[in-house]
């Protein structure tokens, strides 16, 4: 079974809810922006490009079953505020925004063509929105590529390593095949994997509820830790399991390199450093916010306390899970206040890598990236994989 997080068809689109995951597959069908908005911010579907890709889409089938104007403009106007309301739905990831400003453009430019009718309108909106669960899945399978090549090449430690990720960045965040997972995924390929560790990713557990199920989904050798366990891990079996680096998602790359990602992410990056491990942040170049200036400037999403004092899952017994007995649980002191930020910010300067779907982005001899050229070349004009000094 292929793990499919978003399923579509013209007209239909079906999202995995991932709430019930690892223990229940179920898709919830979505006919509207509004159920897209309520599903992202529930995290029935999440993951910085998944959540783009479903709002683009929410909108192409709204407006399939929808009777639109036959005026254009009237549609443009239409297709501009439903875009903009989806943006509120989660305000950290910035595929989501970058993704709706394509977009307008994409219907701006119908708009003025000569004749063009309301229906046209739409057929643009759903052939760009489209095209978008297309190339996401490309770009993953660059970036598995481009990553996988950096980190043997650049690790020091042969032609077999280790490697730790944090949240989930798979199939599951994504169109398919995934970012930081999707470098995972072709280390596995290129059978240069000794073992793939996890961190459960608190509060929401995305790594272990959906990394943990993707990488035993494939087979992949691989290994859940709790959060609090990475350094030791690092520094106990860093050596003799040939960690050659951490490697994560990004939900927001500011111009300076500063990576908004999963809460957690900075400690890892901090951790790293100390043990001379690499840490690379693995993202589509459409996370790379160049109007962001740094990550002083990146809005991070603060959550519900409930989802740090609560946690659910299928009742057991000591012997057998009842996945059909799903049980809410509480797990901290009533009355104590919590903070819930679901992102944090990690400088550019503890990150050595950012892994593209065209190559992976290192910092100049000043120390800094300079991002510019990452947008003046297409995939196929780039061979090295690394793309230094950018
Ligand atoms: C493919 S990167 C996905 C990115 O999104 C995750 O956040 P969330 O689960 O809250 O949507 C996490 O930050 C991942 O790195």
């Amino acid at each position: 079974m292929v793990l499919e997080a978003i399923k579509y068809e013209h007209g239909s689109l079906q999202i995995l809810d991932q709430l019930r995951l690892p223990y229940t597959t179920h898709y919830d069908t979505i006919y509207s922006s509004t159920d897209a908005w309520h599903a992202i911010r529930d995290m029935r579907t999440r993951g910085a490009p998944a959540i783009a890709i479903v709002a683009a889409l929410s909108l192409a089938v709204e407006l399939t079953n929808t009777k639109l104007s036959s005026i254009s403009e009237e549609v443009n106007i239409f297709i501009i505020e439903k875009l903009e309301y989806l943006v509120t739905s989660r305000p950290t990831a910035v595929n989501l925004a970058d993704a709706a400003k394509k977009l307008k453009v994409v219907v701006g430019e119908a708009v003025k063509r000569e004749g063009m009718t309301g229906e046209g309108v739409r057929e643009a909106y759903g052939k760009a929105a489209e095209q978008m669960l297309v190339d996401d899945v490309a770009d993953n399978e660059g970036i598995g590529k481009h990553g996988a090549e950096w980190i043997v090449r650049n690790a020091g430690l042969g032609e077999e390593v280790s490697v730790l990720t944090h949240c989930n960045t798979g199939s599951l965040a994504t169109a398919g095949y995934g970012t930081a997972l999707g470098v995972i995924r072709s280390l596995h390929a290129n059978k240069q994997l000794k073992q793939a560790y996890c961190t459960e990713t608190r509060p929401y557990n995305q790594g272990s509820r959906l990394t943990a199920f993707e990488l035993v989904h494939d087979e992949i050798p691989a290994t859940l830790i709790t959060d609090s366990m990475a350094a030791a891990l690092l520094k106990l079996k860093g050596p003799s399991e040939k960690i050659a680096a951490i490697i994560v998602g990004a939900d927001r790359v500011a111009a300076n390199g500063d990576t908004a990602n999963k809460i957690g992410t900075y400690s890892l990056a901090i951790i790293a450093k100390h043990h001379g491990v690499k840490f690379l942040v693995a993202a589509p170049r459409t996370t790379i916010d160049l109007t962001t200036a740094s990550g002083d400037d990146i809005v991070i999403e603060e959550r519900p306390g409930r989802e740090v004092s609560f946690i659910r899952g299928p009742k057991y017994d000591g012997v057998t899970l009842d996945r059909a007995a799903v049980e809410t649980i509480a797990i901290a002191a009533e009355g104590i206040d919590i903070w819930n930020p679901a992102f944090d910010v990690t400088p550019a300067a503890l990150i050595d890598g950012i892994i593209t779907e065209i190559g992976v982005a290192e910092k100049g001899s000043d120390g800094k990236f300079n991002f510019e050229k990452l947008f003046e070349v297409e995939a196929t004009d780039i061979k090295p994989s690394t793309v230094g000094g950018l």
